[in-house]
């Protein structure tokens, strides 16, 4: 069954001089529930803009995008926003973690914006289960900058996680993180979506990560290289 259906996906920017850029062209895809997908492709090729889109985080976008059944088109921004917190997690290579919260508060903020809070006792049991299923249910009550790069990013994994999303999109989330490191936190990853049946979709530059993931995406120049395309480049 496909979470994520993309018909002829397009998207364009404005640069400064006025040009059109399509940063997305004619995509079309699907993401099946429960599998992993690797995008990968040159800087600037493409990536973070699919993404995005994706993510329900850019809406300005031609063709057709089905999310779960729904035509994304027909939400209005409410129902997006909303959709987007309940049904979606993000984790990306910066971390992203608020440096004056505490690690338990950093993840409490993902279930903060659910249209349906849940109250303080039960955010408090999801809470500790997310940082146990990262190993870091000791180090609840510290401060992220007192955290290794891969220690803030297994918080950042909490935090994407702790709402039981179907979607989980990682940009480069290896990124900033060494090679043992990097294949720690994969593992945690994958292990993860695999017992929640997420969807994964990893946003890389490295082809040898890619190859954690069901099935890989290759973008060039806004499109999506189809097998024979990549044979005849290559
Ligand atoms: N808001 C924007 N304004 C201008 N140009 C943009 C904007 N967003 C993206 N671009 C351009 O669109 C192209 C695709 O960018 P995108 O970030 O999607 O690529 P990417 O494959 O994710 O690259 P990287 O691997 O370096 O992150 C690039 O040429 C980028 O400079």
């Amino acid at each position: 069954m496909s979470l994520v259906s993309l018909t002829n996906v397009s998207a364009e920017v404005e640069l400064g001089n006025g040009q059109i850029l399509r940063t997305v062209d004619s995509v079309s895809l699907e993401l099946e529930v429960g599998k992993s997908y690797a995008l990968v492709g040159k800087s600037g090729s493409g990536k973070t803009s699919l993404a995005s889109i994706v993510g329900l985080l850019n809406a300005a976008y031609t063709g057709r995008f089905i999310y779960q059944g729904t035509d994304v088109a027909t939400l209005k921004d409410r129902n997006l926003s909303e959709l987007r917190a309940e049904s979606i997690g993000f984790v990306f290579q910066n971390y992203s973690l608020i440096r004056h919260l505490n690690v338990f508060e950093n993840v409490e903020l993902a279930l903060m914006y659910l249209p349906d809070r849940p109250t303080p006792r039960i955010r408090k049991r999801l809470i500790n289960h997310a940082l146990m299923q990262v190993g870091l249910n000791a180090r609840a009550h510290e401060f992220p900058g007192k955290l290794s790069g891969g220690e803030q990013q297994r918080v950042a994994i909490a935090r994407a996680l702790v709402t039981s999303p179907k979607l989980l999109i990682c940009d480069e989330p290896t990124g900033a993180l060494d090679t043992s490191t990097s294949t720690q936190v994969m593992a945690i990853l994958h292990k993860l979506v695999s017992q929640m049946q997420t969807t994964l979709l990893l946003v890389t530059h490295d082809s040898e990560l890619a190859t954690t993931c069901d099935h890989t995406f290759v973008m060039s120049q806004g499109r999506i290289m189809h097998a024979a395309d990549v044979m005849e480049r290559s």
